[in-house]
């Protein structure tokens, strides 16, 4: 069973369709990463999902539980972070933690247990304003943690953070579904984020779910792509029409990319010999990196393609 299953899920504000049609499957045990720019719909499509508002249309279910018949169930099996802590600063991170297992009817044991999870056994006794907000967000994650839901819901856990706490942050938010037994959805604008860190991602358009998958597989898909580095662009782009691929120029220079399944290393040396041939200096030949950039431009592109032509 998929930890999280939305099915047509909406949600209108206004005339707006902040949300619209999402049917997303977030797979047990992953680390789901749900990518879109500020105002995309992520965070409204979290709050549906943990009861905080009601869909307009379509449904969801957590952990099985319907979202719109049994909302308090479905929020159960959610631990949320979302982006105001509420911590009391003048309280130890114990204490905080404590004043929500009493809330929940939780043993007292619950408290060491997550402590242990986020790595903070020993930062527990100190007061929160003493901590870094890195350390800060993993106890927000601990408090998420607190009655072990089976799902974890984190907005945005590396915002703020600076470069050595983020690199932290994604260690641990990898290692997260095995150490806290969870399925980890985690949304971010930050491209580069999701990549180092999900095993999955979901990308929302302006509401949209414009493409999910398994981020391997999805990176497998991407069309292949080189980089060429050469003296004339504009002799190489004569030399090299008519040939199946496009090229693009970026910062770094020439992008050839080829079609999905083409293999780059043939491709590479039949150019290579063209431009040679055609009298253009090549300084510099290689395959490209596939990154979820990519996926990300692509899946947007065509995104707004579709609205522009509807
Ligand atoms: N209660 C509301 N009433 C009207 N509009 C809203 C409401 N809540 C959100 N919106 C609008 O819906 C859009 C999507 O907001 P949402 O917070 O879901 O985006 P997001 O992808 O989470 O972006 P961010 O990263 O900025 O939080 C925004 O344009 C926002 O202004």
């Amino acid at each position: 069973m998929a930890a999280i299953e939305t099915e047509g899920l909406t949600r209108i504000f206004g005339r707006r369709r902040v949300v619209d049609a999402v049917s997303m499957c977030v797979p047990d045990r992953a680390v789901y990463g749900f990518l879109g720019r500020n105002g995309a719909g992520k965070t409204t499509t979290m709050k549906m999902l943990i009861g905080l508002l009601r869909p307009t249309s379509g449904g969801a279910r957590v952990c099985g539980v319907d979202v719109v018949r049994d909302r308090i169930g479905a929020a159960r099996t959610i631990g949320a972070l979302l982006e105001a802590h509420g911590f009391y600063v003048h309280l130890t991170g114990r204490e905080n933690l404590d004043l929500t297992r009493r809330m929940l009817g939780l043993p007292a044991t619950e408290i060491d247990r997550v402590l242990e999870v986020v790595d903070m056994l020993r930062d527990g006794g100190r007061r929160v304003s003493d901590y870094s907000l890195g350390m800060r967000q993993r106890l927000g994650i601990a408090r998420a943690m607190l009655g072990a839901p089976p799902v974890l819901m984190l907005d945005e856990p590396t915002n703020g953070l600076d470069p050595d706490g983020i690199a932290d942050m994604r260690r641990f938010l990898r290692a997260l579904p095995e150490r806290a037994g969870a399925t980890v959805l985690l949304s971010s604008h930050l491209l580069g984020e999701i990549e180092q860190t999900a095993s999955h991602v979901g990308i929302i358009h302006e509401g949209r779910l414009v493409l999910e998958g398994e981020l391997a597989r999805l990176k497998a898909e991407l069309a292949p792509e080189i980089g060429l580095r050469v003296d004339d662009a504009d002799r190489a782009r004569a030399v090299l029409r008519g040939r199946d691929l496009t090229l693009v120029e970026d910062a770094e220079g020439l992008v050839a990319r080829l079609r999905p399944g083409d293999d780059h290393d043939i491709v590479s040396a039949a150019l290579n010999r063209d431009l040679i041939e055609a009298g253009v200096s090549v300084f510099a030949i290689a395959p490209r990196a596939r990154s979820l950039e990519g996926i990300y431009r692509a899946a947007s592109a065509i995104a707004s393609h579709r609205q522009e032509t509807v």
